[in-house]
């Protein structure tokens, strides 16, 4: 579980394939870093680019695995990859995540993912979708659509109701940027962000590729509204005694 009495906004930033912004980001203060291993994807490629990513990592960043593996497959990965969270597309059951939870290491941390346009997920109803899981899993991330990237926000205040609504933390994700994210804040009250076109530039017809100024600029701007928004937030501890 997440240090809970630590009352400061947990920034993760997606996406990672490459050392070097990876390495940079954790110094910078994010707190949490996704890599994404899809279905489409060469598994054993892209566990071994991982692997050499992670080698160089602060232990005190958290590694996120966002998958939609097959069951068995996504167990031998998450095992072997040596990883701190995995963030689960699939719609198994809670029963299948509890028997998926009993198979990795005891030490890693399961969100949901749950999209805010309630018809597109398993359960239509969002308190219904977040009874069903909670006993299963460890946080939800909320974002604006059930396929991820797409840089467009969701309707906040549906956000801020799920997040009041849910026992278990919950990460806000879709279309944030350095210039809305103390609005989302303000108003929905994450426990933490998620952000990947917003800390990204796009290589024309090409990838996505992390701009480290944005990055910056959106972990100060979740700083300054941790300070601004209540006197109960605190500053993250320093990357080497982080929670
Ligand atoms: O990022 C993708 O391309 C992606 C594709 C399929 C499923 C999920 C995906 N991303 C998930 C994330 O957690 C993103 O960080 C999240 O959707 C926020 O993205 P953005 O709106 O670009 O900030």
């Amino acid at each position: 579980m997440w240090d809970l009495a630590r009352r400061y906004t947990r920034i993760k930033l997606c996406e990672f394939e490459a050392l070097d912004p990876a390495y940079e980001a954790s110094h910078m203060g994010a707190d949490a870093l996704g890599f994404h291993l899809f279905k489409h994807q060469v598994v054993a490629l892209k566990m071994e680019r991982f692997r050499e990513i992670f080698r160089y990592l602060p232990k005190t960043v958290e590694k996120v695995l966002l998958t939609d593996l097959d069951f068995e497959v996504a167990v031998q990965v998450v095992t072997e990859l040596g990883l701190d969270s995995v963030q689960l597309y699939p719609d198994w059951s809670a029963e299948q995540v509890a028997r998926f939870r009993a198979r990795i290491p005891s030490n890693v941390r399961i969100l949901k993912v749950m999209s805010a346009q309630p018809e597109e997920n398993v359960l239509r109803d969002s308190g219904e979708f977040l009874r069903h899981y909670t006993p299963a899993v460890d946080g939800f991330l909320l974002d604006s659509f059930r396929i991820g990237g797409t840089g467009k926000t969701a309707d906040w205040s549906h956000c801020a109701a799920v997040v009041r609504s849910s026992p278990l933390p919950v990460f806000l994700a879709g279309g944030l940027t350095a210039e809305n994210v103390g609005e989302a804040l303000r108003l929905v009250r994450p426990f933490g962000v998620d952000v990947e076109n917003g800390v990204s530039d796009r290589i024309p017809n090409g990838p996505l590729v992390k701009n480290m100024t944005k990055c910056a600029r959106f972990i100060a701007a979740v700083r300054q509204s941790d300070q601004l928004t209540s006197p109960l937030r605190q500053s993250p501890p320093r990357v080497d005694n982080r929670c």
